[in-house]
């Protein structure tokens, strides 16, 4: 895989009839790291995810370029958009139903995934009865089971309670480390920081700050007092 995972050039966008939210953005994240995007309400950091997801076909940028380099993933915020199916090991295997795999394939393929978010015991599990981390993680073995290599995640702990949050992102921090995945994840928490190698801050749809985790965050912290 390429070394550089998501590459945003200039990246110029409005939506219809409204000045640009994101305005000449640019910047890349490494492969295999763990990247954290940061701003106030209305910065622009739901609509920059949404075009690099892909799922934002209209309208197109005014102007840049996106670059994603390897199957990407999405969790959301709120799980229960995301899960449909009425098990965990259903749920995992919902997403492979496009394709060409046998039932033994598929089964390992939903084992695997559930091995790497540490949920392999919970497989026959109804999903009403977890917790709102284990439904993140059954979304996150989802994206796993899919091969993704690239996950977005957009305020993925906002719903969560302080342990829940935290388990959460320590299992991403994991599967950077052990699997090579990249992750791009939205927060409003500055705490979160601390589990990240690089942090983007977008303010009025611009990049004001990109770079080490421990660097932004100090950089916000002198602009903010947080
Ligand atoms: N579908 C849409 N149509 C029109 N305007 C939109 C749409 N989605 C977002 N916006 C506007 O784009 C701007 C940026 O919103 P966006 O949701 O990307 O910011 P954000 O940084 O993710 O905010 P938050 O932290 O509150 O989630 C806002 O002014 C918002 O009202």
């Amino acid at each position: 895989m390429s070394k550089v995972a998501i590459r945003v050039e200039h990246l110029t966008f409005a939506w219809p009839g409204r000045p640009p939210v994101l305005k000449e953005c640019s910047f890349s994240i490494p492969t295999g790291e763990l990247w954290m995007l940061l701003g106030p309400n209305g910065s622009g950091k739901s609509t920059l995810l949404q075009l690099l997801s892909g799922a934002l076909t209209y309208p197109k940028p005014l102007s840049g370029h996106l670059e994603i380099n390897g199957r990407l993933g999405y969790v959301f915020q709120n799980p229960d958009h995301q899960l449909f199916m009425p098990t965990v090991g259903a749920d995992v295997a919902f997403g492979l139903g496009a394709e060409p795999l046998t039932l033994v394939e598929i089964r390992q393929r939903v084992e695997t995934a559930l091995g790497q978010v540490g949920l392999s015991h919970m497989i026959r599990r109804p999903i009403h009865g977890l917790s709102g981390g284990q439904k993140q993680r059954v979304a996150v073995a989802g994206a796993l089971a899919r091969r993704a290599q690239v996950l977005l995640l957009d305020e993925p702990t906002a719903l969560l309670d302080p342990d829940s949050q935290a388990d959460l992102v320590q299992c991403i921090r994991q599967l950077v480390d052990q699997e090579g995945i990249t992750a791009l994840w939205v927060t409003h928490r500055l705490a979160e920081l601390e589990w990240a190698d690089g942090a983007i801050f977008l303010s009025e749809g611009q990049v004001r700050q990109q770079g080490s985790a421990q660097m932004v965050r100090q950089q916000i912290g002198q602009l903010f007092g947080a």
